[in-house]
């Protein structure tokens, strides 16, 4: 089998691939979408903002910061850092509160009286603990976050899980120690205070887990406190001497005395109780010390004078709130600095630990301290679980819990987030205390949430003095901060490597700080000005929107009202027509009257001229036989009913005109002028009325509305026996004047303004000669003035107008007449005349059709009578001879 291999198709000699067009990249669409108002129309070519030459404009520059110094604590806003720490199961030995664990057999002993079936149930305990001596928190790797197991019998019982808390800044285990919670928890705060900002912690948690302890320590475990003092002095240590930075503590408590409200205790001196107006402390003291010593001295005074007694849960149990203020007074070297403005407060707080009546056992008075400790701890939630709540949803007012109680309204800026504070959340990892840690864990984890702006740090940087600001501005420039240490540093004293480290640090920050915040400024002004611009744009771009749309519909306006103007004109021009053929449709209706009762009226203009163009021999022979036509020859405007008016008649001698012209200058007119003029000869002149409608068939010439007819004979050519005359008076340049082709009867005929001249220029009516007669009447000559009819030549244009000339013709010479009238011609006589129609139709008092039809008939009738008459008249005048 042979395989058809199928021609492959011819290559063309190019082939064009045809391509999609590239797509542009679309632009990111706004996450906000522009409303109809604000997006760009069709006809509005209007570039967009121009945000690169705003942004290109007086940025200005990031200072190099250092990353040594850049800290998180720079940040505009900062959240509640919460730090937990976990009390050892088993306090370590020689710890000022490892009696706490042997008190309780103590306690139990001596502490309160105890009732005999509690006796039995803590003697099931024991046998219980004995059992799970196990830890219930257990911390995670990265010290964030922990997890709560609760113990074995309540699994059981009450089903509860394993609950995992998370996002702390830190988790102290058990095993951390004093020094590695203050580095990590209190270091920041007392950087901050050496800064010239404000903080606070507050160490809140169950009664007993550690909370004094933290913030106090013991000899052999300085706690938070004298930590902090030491760093703190240790800064101006090595020249305290220059320096007249100084630093005032005052320690107080708030406690609550039994059938009294709360009341505020002054722990630095014997003086009377202290009363709050708003968030002020009026009268207390304020020690200044001049080391750490002498502050932990001091502390250690007031310590003492603490309300604390034996629960127990804890043998020394804190019965108040113990607030320890640091306060950083002005320097004292530098004139311009403010004392209240420049000051700053390191606080820090020891509650009361809650208590739960069952595991304390308190009665009395310790029952009342224990209500007081458990409402302001209460409070101390409330206040920042609304504050958090405010912070999600702005919507919702911040409630005012801080009022009741005096610890919150203290600390007021730091309950509404004002202020920047640092919470430690201390608990027990027993068993026993799975209920306390897991009630404090829910009750404090979501506070981690809550930030805290530097508001309140610039309201105190906005009210610092004007030279303060104005020397804080010239530290802008990095030379400045030189001049700036001089003030802390001691030029001429070396100081140790701690000191130059401190120093240098202190410099740092606060060149930073003031860099930072020239910058926030700027940046702020900046945006604000970039965000008026853009709504400027926006309503510029919303302007020329509107005034384009505004500029095309005053161009459609324009056009309309163009129309309607010649719409205008139009109509004026269609009513003033309409008003002419009112006014010329009554006056017919009025001068219909006139011809329905002359009827019979006729109007016959007699003429006997010459041609003007009669240089044949033919007509010189005519104008001879003319010549001899009797004088007078008369025009007449004959009625053949001469009781009828109008009536018209005009005889004339035919030697006296020298030229006769019939004028119908418009049909509304009415008037029919016949002129002559005759110089140095008498004229007879006929003006006449006339209906232009009436069958007026010897009007000579008309035209349409503005119809205008004029007969000029010019030379009245009827000479009798006279050919000279003749000759004379039907010369070439008259009949060129009249402008007639025809040399019998020009007709010439125009549209509506047409004028009609007919020139008799020469008599054709020849008596007795009916070989000239036919050469004068001839078809040629009958074709070029478009006449139908030879004799009675029509010149019809518009509407009503009607010319007729009848050339009257011998009666006596039928023959003649025969010839002249010949039936071709007659026919087109009889038919309708373009003029006599009209007539007919615009009679509206016609008496019938029949006599419609029979009216052509009758005239041709009477102009063959008359024609008959006017031979028979020739034939009596001219000599038979001639
Ligand atoms: N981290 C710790 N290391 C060793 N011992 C500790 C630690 N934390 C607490 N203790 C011991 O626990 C006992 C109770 O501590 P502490 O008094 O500080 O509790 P508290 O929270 O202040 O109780 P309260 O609220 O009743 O005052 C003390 O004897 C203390 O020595």
């Amino acid at each position: 089998m042979e395989t058809t291999n199928p021609t492959p198709p011819t290559c063309p000699a190019t082939v064009s691939v045809r391509r999609n067009p590239h797509r542009k990249a679309r632009p990111t669409p706004l996450t906000n979408p522009l409303p109809l108002s604000l997006r760009p129309s069709p006809y509005s070519q209007i570039s967009s903002f121009p945000i690169q030459d705003i942004l290109s404009e007086e940025i200005p520059p990031k200072p190099n910061v250092s990353a040594a110094s850049e800290t998180p604590k720079d940040s505009t806003s900062e959240n509640l850092r919460v730090y937990l720490r976990v009390r050892p199961l088993v306090p370590l030995k020689g710890s000022t509160k490892n009696v706490g664990d042997q008190n309780q057999k103590s306690r139990v002993k001596n502490v309160w009286p105890q009732n005999p079936s509690k006796i039995k149930s803590e003697k099931e305990k024991k046998t219980v603990k004995k059992k799970s001596n196990e830890s219930c928190i257990t911390v995670s790797d990265d010290f964030h976050s922990v997890v709560l197991s609760p113990p074995l019998s309540l699994q059981e019982t009450k089903r509860i899980k394993s609950e995992v808390y998370e996002g702390f800044s830190y988790v102290f285990p058990a095993e951390s120690t004093q020094s590695e919670v203050y580095e990590k928890m209190v270091n920041p705060l007392v950087e901050d205070f050496l800064n010239g900002k404000s903080g606070m912690l507050a160490a809140v948690g169950p009664t007993g887990s550690g909370k004094t302890h933290t913030v106090f320590g013991s000899p052999r475990e300085p706690g938070m406190v004298p930590r902090a003092l030491q760093r703190i002095f240790k800064c101006y240590q090595g020249h305290s001497s220059q320096s007249s930075r100084q630093f005032y503590l005052s320690v107080f408590e708030i406690c609550a005395e039994r059938g009294k409200a709360e009341r505020i205790c002054d722990l630095t001196s014997d003086g009377p109780d202290l009363y709050m107006q708003q968030s002020t402390i009026r009268g207390l003291q304020e020690v200044l010390v001049q080391d750490n010593v002498e502050a932990e001295q001091l502390i250690a005074r007031a310590l003492l004078r603490r309300s604390t007694a034996m629960t127990n849960a804890n043998s020394q149990s804190s019965r108040s709130q113990c607030i320890i203020n640091i306060r950083r007074g002005a320097d004292k070297s530098d004139a311009d600095s403010d004392e209240q403005s420049d000051s700053a407060v390191l606080s820090i707080v020891d509650l009361a630990g809650a208590e739960r009546e069952k595991r304390t056992g308190n009665q009395g008075a310790r029952l009342t301290e224990s209500n007081f400790i458990n409402n302001t701890s209460m409070v101390f939630g409330l206040c920042l679980r609304s504050l958090l709540e405010h912070q999600k949803n702005p919507k919702k007012a911040l409630q005012q819990h801080f009022k009741n109680s005096l610890l919150t309204r203290y600390l007021r800026d730091y309950m509404e987030g004002r202020k920047r504070m640092a919470l430690l959340l201390a608990v027990k990892p027993g068993e026993d205390d799975y209920l306390d840690a897991s009630y404090l864990l829910r009750q404090a984890s979501p506070y981690m949430k809550i930030k805290f702006t530097n508001a309140l740090c610039n309201k105190r940087n906005q009210t610092t003095s004007r030279p303060e600001q104005s020397k804080r501005m010239k530290i802008v420039n990095p030379d400045a901060s030189v001049i700036e240490g001089k003030i802390v540093g001691d030029e001429n004293q070396l100081p140790s490597e701690e000191d130059s480290i401190c120093n240098e640090d202190l410099k740092n920050s606060r060149l930073l700080k003031l860099n930072y915040d020239g910058l926030k400024e700027r940046e702020r002004n900046h945006q604000i000005m970039q965000n008026f611009a853009k709504a400027l744009w926006s309503v510029l771009k919303q302007q020329n929107e509107k005034l384009k749309v505004a500029e095309n519909e005053n161009k459609i306006l324009r056009e309309n009202l163009r129309n309607e103007k010649n719409r205008c004109i139009e109509m004026e021009k269609e009513l003033n027509d309409l008003r002419t053929y009112c006014f010329f449709s009554r006056e017919k209706s009025v001068a219909s009257s006139v011809p329905k009762e002359n009827e019979n009226f006729e109007c016959t203009v007699h003429l006997e001229g010459h041609t003007p163009e009669n240089d044949n021999p033919l007509q010189r022979q005519q104008q001879n036989i003319y010549s001899e036509v009797p004088s007078p020859i008369t025009c007449e405007l004959d009625s053949t009913d001469d009781k009828q008016e109008p009536e018209a008649m005009v005889r004339r001698s035919v030697a006296d005109v020298d030229s006769l012209s019939i004028s119908v200058p418009n049909d509304n007119c009415q008037s029919c002028q016949i002129h002559e003029s005759s110089p140095g000869k008498s004229n007879y002149a006929v003006a006449e009325h006339l209906n232009p409608n009436s069958d007026v068939t010897d009007a000579v010439s008309t035209s349409g509305n503005d119809s205008s007819a004029s007969v000029q004979p010019g030379e009245q050519l009827l000479r009798e026996n006279n050919e000279d005359s003749l000759d004379r008076i039907v010369s070439p340049k008259e009949a060129a004047r009249t402008q007639q082709p025809d040399p019998v009867d020009a007709v010439c005929t125009s549209g509506d303004d047409s004028t009609v001249s007919v020139q008799l220029g020469e008599q054709l009516l020849r008596e007795n000669n009916e070989d000239s007669l036919d050469q004068i009447v001839s078809p040629k000559e009958v074709e070029h003035t478009q006449q139908p009819h030879p004799v009675d030549a029509v010149c019809s244009s518009g509407n009503d107008s009607s010319v007729s000339v009848k050339k009257l013709l011998p009666e006596n010479n039928e023959d003649s007449l025969d010839q002249i009238v010949s039936p071709k011609e007659v026919e087109h006589t009889q038919q309708p005349h373009p003029v006599d129609v009209p007539k007919i139709e615009t009679r509206p008092n016609a008496s019938s059709s029949s006599t419609k039809k029979e009216k052509p008939r009758r005239q041709v009738g009477r102009i063959f009578k008359i024609c008959k008459l006017l031979g028979f008249l020739l034939l009596d005048v001219l000599p038979l001879g001639s």
